[in-house]
């Protein structure tokens, strides 16, 4: 196996699922000369992308990496590699890692890039990469980071979290380019919990462009989530300082502002009255938010932390209140302070 700190030198990298994300950031490690298998479990769609070099399912008219490999073979993607990606949605990530676990290597580095909760436990991914694994090295990539405009050559900025420093620099090493930037933190709970909350308010904003609601209404909605989100990153432990990066502010503000989301599109589809399995089944890639609206409001009940936008949205998705009569209780619900938190003593 390739030793994990010569990152200048080539390393041998597996990115684990052939969605959207994982094709650019495979694109992108491909691109920096690294060795780079990309695993997707349907060998007629893998052998398809190896034919026309086009993943043309999830990122069509992309030309990928002349060097990237594709292949549904689990074995032989991480066979000897030092890092392995995980981009695969929530629903199935403990799946697939539980398959792949036995295949490594001790000390791998393995990073999820998946913004989401899991369904029936509330662990984060980089709990289960944790539980399933032994002697590995963990981290988490999230940010303002749409994988359309990463392929077409964006400038654009993520971070990676985790308690091993080195284990960053070698993330930033193999991902850096002259237009992705890796701003590195410590704090991987917080990073992890950014990622899968901003999808909620993305659902909020998508429905309020539905509404046609203008740009007055999308601030407000954005600057209310940040706070909600700060609330119950601090009653959970994180810290709500995280929320003013990139993988809070950062991608709450691009993912309810831009029909690129998923999230967004499905809480437009359901504004302009599609029910929700509809609205779900006409996206047809992840939309990760619907999930963690459910999770985020039976926690936020449980720990008593006031999230009326979790709440609004989770009456209109699940409990079948009418959208008018939501937003008249959110826009009469008790004046507060602005800014509740303070850099003074
Ligand atoms: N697309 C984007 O712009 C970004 C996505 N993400 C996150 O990355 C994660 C993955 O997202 P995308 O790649 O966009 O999703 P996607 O919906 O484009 O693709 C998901 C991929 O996972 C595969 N998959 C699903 N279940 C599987 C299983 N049981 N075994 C093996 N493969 C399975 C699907 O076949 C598909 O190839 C999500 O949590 C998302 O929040 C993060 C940043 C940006
Ligand atoms: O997380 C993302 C951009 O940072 C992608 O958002 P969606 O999953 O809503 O498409």
């Amino acid at each position: 196996m390739t030793t994990p700190t010569e990152t200048s030198k080539p390393l041998s990298i597996a990115v684990l699922g052939g969605g959207s994300f994982g094709t650019a950031i495979a694109n992108i490690v491909a691109g920096n000369g690294h060795d780079t298998r990309q695993w997707m479990r349907d060998e007629a769609r893998a052998a398809d992308c190896r034919k026309m070099r086009e993943n043309h399912y999830y990122l069509p008219g992309v030309p990928l990496h002349p060097e990237l490999q594709i292949t549904s073979d689990l074995q032989r993607a991480v066979d000897g590699c030092a890092i392995v990606f995980v981009a695969i949605p929530s629903k199935s990530f403990r799946e697939v890692v539980q398959k792949v676990a036995p295949l490594l290597s001790p000390g791998t580095m393995l990073i999820s890039t998946t913004k989401g909760i899991e369904h029936d436990s509330f662990h984060l991914m980089s709990d289960i990469l944790r539980e399933e694994t032994t002697d590995m090295r963990v981290g988490v990539l999230s940010g303002p980071n749409f994988a359309k405009e990463i392929v077409a050559g964006h400038y654009t900025a993520t971070v990676i979290a985790s308690d091993d420093e080195a284990l960053c620099t070698n993330i930033q090493k193999v991902l850096h380019s002259e237009t992705f930037r890796i701003y590195s933190s410590g704090d991987v709970f917080g990073v992890e919990l950014a990622g899968a909350l901003k999808n909620i308010y993305a659902i909020v904003t998508g429905m309020a462009a539905a509404l046609d609601r203008g740009q007055n209404t999308i601030s407000l909605l954005i600057t209310r989530a940040l706070a909600e989100m700060m609330r119950f990153a601090e009653a959970m432990g994180a810290d709500p300082m995280t929320f003013i990066g990139l993988a809070g502010v950062g991608d709450l503000i691009l993912t309810c502002s831009s029909d690129l989301s998923r999230n967004y599109r499905v809480g437009y589809l359901v504004g302009k009255g599609r029910p929700l399995e509809e609205a779900v089944a006409e996206i047809g890639q992840v939309a990760e938010g619907v999930n963690t609206v459910r999770l985020i409001k039976h926690k936020a009940d449980e720990l008593g932390v006031y999230m009326p936008l979790v709440s609004a949205i989770h009456a209109i998705l699940f409990e079948e209140r009418p959208i008018p009569e939501v937003i008249r209780d959110l826009m009469s619900g008790a004046q507060t302070f602005d800014v509740a938190y303070s850099a003074k003593p």
